[in-house]
């Protein structure tokens, strides 16, 4: 639970190994929000990333949820930079759901206040 501004907000971190990402579903199901956070400094693995996001998305009891897109690791060099990501994700394709995407470090808290800013306004 994190409060901001009276407002509260209540966020499951569901687990990203792949035995767990068919309980993924159940935990957006009436969401106001779906947040995918990828490793940015992982490129080897943005294609498996845009493979489970898409199917994500795909499931009939999810559409219109917003999306936020966050590329995490920034503080790390050789990390993709957000236009990168947009593309890789084929993010430009979504078009059922407002989408955003940022890319932050919740390590040096790089974004951490525009990712609160984000929640804070979809949840109000
Ligand atoms: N450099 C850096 N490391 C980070 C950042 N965020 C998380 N980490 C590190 O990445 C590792 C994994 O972090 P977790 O928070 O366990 O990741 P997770 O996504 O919850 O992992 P699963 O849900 O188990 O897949 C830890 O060693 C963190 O310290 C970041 O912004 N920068």
């Amino acid at each position: 639970m994190v409060r901001r501004n009276n407002i509260k907000l209540k966020i499951w971190d569901v687990a990203g190994q792949p035995r767990y990402r068919n309980l993924w579903e159940r935990y957006c199901k009436g969401s106001d929000a779906i947040i995918f956070v990828i490793d940015s400094h992982d490129k080897e693995h943005l294609a498996d990333a845009k493979f489970e996001l898409h199917n994500l998305l795909g499931e009939k009891g999810l559409v219109g949820i917003p999306l936020l897109v966050l590329g995490n690791k920034n503080d790390l060099p050789g990390h993709a930079p957000i236009e990168k990501i947009i593309s890789d994700l084929s993010l430009d394709t979504i078009t059922n759901r407002p989408v955003s995407c940022y890319s932050c470090s919740m390590k040096s808290q790089h974004n951490l206040d525009v990712v609160i800013k984000w929640l804070t306004k979809i949840a109000s």
